[in-house]
């Protein structure tokens, strides 16, 4: 044994060396990151932290920590040590820090645009595209800003949407009756994105138009893979399917453009007569909603059926106040009106639960415009703030029994409201989510629609994973259980 350790030892000494030396180098880079930290007399304090390993940072730990049940361990020792605004490197964002201070995180977000900017990665922009929300700033990105408010505000979800959603959902339930087992987050990702191709580009649903909607599929799910652009990658897929999406909607464009005189009924038609915005742009706004708004809520609505699987008593809550709709609406006649969503209240303290224990949005990143003062401390210019929104929405300090679902905290004034900066699962500011209502609303009848007509066993235990999305680790699998004979 002992002569095989030698013989390891002597035979790969060159390597041996070489290691020796990466370390020394690795220790020597973050020696010299930590020091930049300290400030020397004359030059301010930046915040307390460390810069762990040179680009790494502290990625690896982060990313195992966010696995823990409660997802804050990594937020509670790093604050416990430096306090909620702490000095960290993350995903290769190396002069960053990291914000979990409700307070803090709420000025970063309201000063968009003035003292902080957005700042996507360049892997992130080529898949969203030059003129994609994200990456858009200043006039631009608030006349674009102002025309999806105004897209996706309540009247246009009452006119335009409510039909609509209901015919996709109730289809799509359908099939899911006959199937019984269902792994019920790619049933929701697939009835949303039918619902986002019909609304955004008047598309019929996905088994009449198979590459599109496979293209679709690709390229949401290419948005938060490992950016590595070579065949076979995740990454490498959706760079295509964009490709494949916007020759489809140049084409839209076009037909739209020709025929004016063609009734249509879709964001991409009511962009086109907005007059103002280049075919580039129109194109790069509808894969930006795609992005924005397929994932985002479908996994709220998985993640509210797995936490009601999970609390029976929220559960017969819900379902009693829809049972009581229907029947107040009278046998043939369960098509619901904009009167009766707004008559529903327990299930926003569904959906506002479900957002704040497992809501889309993890970090937000924001680089500074100007050096920033913040405590005793001065976050220089070009330096990111790392936005923690869902570690304040899981923090014990602002939420009663924060890691349990308890959808009656959102019942009664006083508790918790939406007002707080420890909940802002749609962001702030002046990239507040435009998709906010049409969100909600989608959640809204879908819960409607699943709770009245199913009952629902789980079928196997299913691990939720929350980073970089919500996601659970076999798509949930249920059986279903159909209510008619009830
Ligand atoms: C539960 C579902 C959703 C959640 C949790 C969510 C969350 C968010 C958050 C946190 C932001 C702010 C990003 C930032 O500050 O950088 C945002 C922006 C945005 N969202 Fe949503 N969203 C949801 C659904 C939707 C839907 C359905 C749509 C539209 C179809 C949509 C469209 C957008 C757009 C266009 C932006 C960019 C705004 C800008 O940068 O000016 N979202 N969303």
């Amino acid at each position: 044994m002992e002569q095989l350790i030698y013989s390891i030892v002597y035979s790969n000494w060159y390597l041996w060396v070489l290691g020796l030396f990466i370390c020394v180098i690795l220790l020597l880079l973050r020696r010299s990151n930590d020091r930049q930290g300290n400030g020397s007399a004359n030059k301010p304090k930046l915040p307390p932290g460390s810069a762990g390993l040179p680009f790494i940072g502290e990625t690896i730990r982060f990313l195992r920590d966010a696995k823990s049940p409660g997802r804050r361990k990594f937020f509670d020792e790093h604050e416990l040590r430096y306090g909620p605004i702490f000095r960290c490197s993350l995903f290769g964002r190396t002069r960053a820090v990291v914000s979990v201070d409700p307070e803090f995180n709420k000025y970063v977000l309201q000063n968009e645009g003035r003292l902080f900017e957005s700042n996507a990665l360049a892997p992130f922009r080529n898949l969203i595209g030059k003129y994609g929300l994200s990456a858009v700033q200043g006039e631009l990105q608030r006349k674009l800003h102002a025309t999806a408010v105004n897209l996706l505000k309540h009247e246009t979800l009452s006119s335009d949407f409510m039909e609509d959603i209901q015919d996709i959902f109730q289809a799509g339930m359908r099939k899911w009756e006959e199937e019984g087992d269902i792994p019920i987050q790619h049933k929701c990702n697939q009835i949303v994105l039918n619902l986002m191709a019909k609304k955004l580009l008047d598309l019929p649903p996905s088994e009449e138009m198979g590459d599109i909607y496979k293209a679709f599929d690709d390229f949401v799910g290419a948005v938060l893979s490992f950016p590595l652009n070579i065949p076979g990658t995740t990454y490498a897929r959706g760079i295509r399917a964009r490709g494949i999406l916007l020759k489809r909607i140049h084409k839209c464009i076009k037909e739209r453009r020709e025929h004016p005189e063609v009734l249509r009924n879709d964001l991409l038609t009511k962009l086109v007569r907005e007059g103002t915005f280049s075919d580039e742009i129109i194109a790069d706004t509808i894969i930006f909603f795609v992005f924005a708004g397929v994932e985002t809520s479908a996994m709220a609505m998985t993640f509210a059926v797995k936490y009601l699987a999970e609390n029976p008593r929220a559960l017969e809550e819900l379902r009693a106040e829809h049972d009581a709709l229907l029947k107040a609406k009278g046998k043939g006649n369960e098509k619901l009106t904009w009167n009766d969503y707004q008559s529903m209240k327990f299930v926003h303290c569904v959906i506002n639960e479900t957002l704040r224990l497992g809501g889309a949005t993890v970090v937000l990143f924001r680089e500074a415009k100007q050096d920033i003062k913040v405590k005793d401390f001065v976050i220089p210019k070009g330096w990111t703030v790392s936005v923690f929104l869902s570690a304040t929405h899981v923090d014990g300090k602002y939420h009663y029994e924060a890691d349990k679902f308890l959808p009656w905290r959102w019942q009664n004034e006083g508790q918790e409201t939406l007002e707080e900066p420890c909940y802002m699962p749609f962001g702030r500011g002046g990239r507040l989510c435009p998709g906010l209502h049409l969100a909600r609303f989608e959640i809204a009848l879908f819960l409607h629609n699943f709770v009245t007509k199913f009952r629902w066993e789980q079928l196997e235990i299913d691990r939720a994973t929350y980073f970089p999305l919500p996601s659970t680790e076999n798509g949930f699998p249920i059986r279903l259980y159909s209510r008619v004979h009830e």
